[in-house]
């Protein structure tokens, strides 16, 4: 069983009320976790704290440990840490310029990488998710205009092109249908081998799917955290197992 890569300890955050509370876990190396819970159990929250984005308007305490190095300390540089731990939104977001543009905005800013090395980069990052063969020769068009599934795999391209150890993605596939959420999940698999996944989703067969590890988050505590099989067929919590039961009957 491969290493923990993040850990959150005693992690509490609040607005006028707490949100997350005392939640400690530990993320495997090279594996798919997936975040599971009903709406605003903090299933989001959780995610954004771990790249900092919620530091602006919510109060956090406890410590993250991202190889060991708690993220809020503040000698922590949150640009650098954001290209470690790269994050995903659930709604594609793509800038109004070319394809090529919208990839290199953010590695030449923050890599200062050679536009060769970027060259080579893009197309790697293209041929992982897929889209290589479709959009090599259309990446300086402004006006070609993608699909939702192929948005949101441009999306996850451009994310990888930073190199990241870890990977948030906060319902990947929410608005793709059921093919292209098959997809989605199967370029997830191959990521793995090298890349740390958290993945926040409503879709318990995807987590039964392709999560390794699943986490069940309910009124903002850890209830349970277990090998996704183990969850899913022996729940620990009566609260899980309602939880389950309740959402596979009304599926
Ligand atoms: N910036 C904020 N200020 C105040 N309350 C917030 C803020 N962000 C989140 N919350 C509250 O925290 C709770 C958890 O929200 P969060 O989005 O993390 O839940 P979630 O489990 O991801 O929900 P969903 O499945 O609906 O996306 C909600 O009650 C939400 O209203």
């Amino acid at each position: 069983m491969s290493q923990a890569i993040l850990k959150t300890e005693h992690l509490n955050v609040a607005a006028d009320r707490p949100i997350l509370k005392n939640v400690t876990i530990a993320f495997r190396s090279a594996a798919i976790t997936a975040v599971i819970g009903p709406s605003g159990s903090g299933k989001t929250t959780l995610l954004r704290a771990f790249n900092r984005l919620n530091e602006d308007h919510l109060s956090t305490s406890g410590r993250v440990l991202f190889q060991g190095i708690n993220i809020y300390d503040p000698r922590v540089d949150c640009f650098r840490l954001r290209m470690k731990i790269g994050m995903l939104p659930s709604q594609p977001i793509i800038f109004p310029i070319s394809l090529k543009a919208n990839l290199m905005l953010a590695p030449r800013v923050n890599m200062k990488v050679s536009r060769q090395n970027l060259a080579m980069d893009i197309e790697q990052s293209l041929r992982q998710v897929c889209l290589w063969d479709k959009l090599q020769h259309q990446l300086t068009n402004k006006q070609f205009k993608l699909s939702t599934k192929d948005q949101q795999l441009f999306c996850l391209a451009r994310a990888l092109l930073l190199h990241p150890q870890i990977l948030l993605l906060d319902e990947p596939t929410a608005l793709l249908d059921p093919a292209a959420t098959l997809q989605f999940e199967k370029i997830l698999l191959k990521l793995r081998s090298h890349l740390t996944i958290i993945i926040v989703t409503h879709n318990l067969q995807q987590a039964a799917r392709i999560a390794d590890d699943t986490a069940f988050l309910q009124h903002g505590k850890l209830i349970e955290f277990a090998q996704t099989r183990e969850l899913f067929t022996r729940p620990q919590q009566a609260a899980t197992d309602q939880y389950l039961t309740k959402k596979l009957i009304l599926k």
